[in-house]
């Protein structure tokens, strides 16, 4: 069972491998004519301190903690984005940096269609360990998984130690998205969710879909049926 380090956040006790409703990359449903959700599962990784609980709490409460507790085992969280007409509903696991739950990461990456590997600009180690992840995620991960590389703490320029250059020239390398963020200040925190949900298989609607219809796949592949065309 997962355990949860936040008591300050909705998150949720959760295990991925059992009780996760739609535990596929992507789920869809046809709620109406008019209303499309696409449902996926995320995941945050990099190392501890660099700012993962942060930027969640940012993005899914628009708060910042100066004094955030570092996180037990992982945390759950849920946040829906519009995105050109689709909703698109984030289910994102904030997984633990230190290195003694390493082993747990696998649980929450598996089944996920988006990562944001963090690190803290004022860190080369972190940024070492971002690129660990990278390479995990690489060998292990979901071969479509959009990968975002995220140089946080943006706002503590005077304390740099990873130049943006040198992360970008990286993730261009590796196939990897990136942003310097603040969850601090809010800078481009927002704005990295919505480049993932721009980036992941593109939520149609159906033809004259009538009733309600459930559908589970893939990221990738299969086209989306419908029980009552
Ligand atoms: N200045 C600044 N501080 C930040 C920023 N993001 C996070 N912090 C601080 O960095 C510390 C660690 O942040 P967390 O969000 O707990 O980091 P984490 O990656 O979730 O850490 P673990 O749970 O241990 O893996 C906290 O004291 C935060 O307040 C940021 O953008 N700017």
């Amino acid at each position: 069972m997962a355990t949860i380090g936040h008591n300050n956040l909705n998150a949720k006790l959760v295990d991925p491998s059992t009780p996760f409703r739609f535990p596929l990359f992507l789920s869809q449903y046809f709620v109406s004519d008019d209303l499309f959700l696409s449902s996926f599962r995320q995941v945050l990784l990099g190392d501890m301190g660099a700012g993962k609980s942060s930027l969640v709490l940012r993005f899914v409460k628009g708060q910042f903690l100066e004094f955030q507790e570092s996180t037990i085992g992982a945390a759950f969280f849920s946040q829906t984005l519009a995105v050109n007409d689709a909703t698109v509903k984030f289910e994102i696991w904030d997984t633990a940096g230190q290195e003694r739950y390493h082993s747990l990461a696998p649980m929450y990456y598996r089944g996920a269609a988006a990562a944001i590997i963090v690190y803290d600009i004022t860190s080369l180690d972190s940024f070492t360990r971002a690129k660990k992840w990278v390479q995990e995620l690489q060998k292990q991960g979901n071969p479509n998984m959009v990968m975002a590389l995220a140089g946080n703490k943006a706002d503590l320029e005077d304390k740099r130690k990873v130049t943006a250059e040198e992360a970008r020239v990286y993730a261009e390398e590796n196939g990897l998205f990136f942003m310097e963020t603040s969850a601090k200040t809010a800078s481009n925190v927002n704005d990295i969710f919505y480049e993932i949900a721009k980036r992941l298989p593109r939520a149609q609607p159906a033809q004259n879909p009538t009733g309600m219809v459930l559908v589970d796949r893939p990221a990738e592949g299969t086209r989306a049926a419908s029980c009552c065309s």
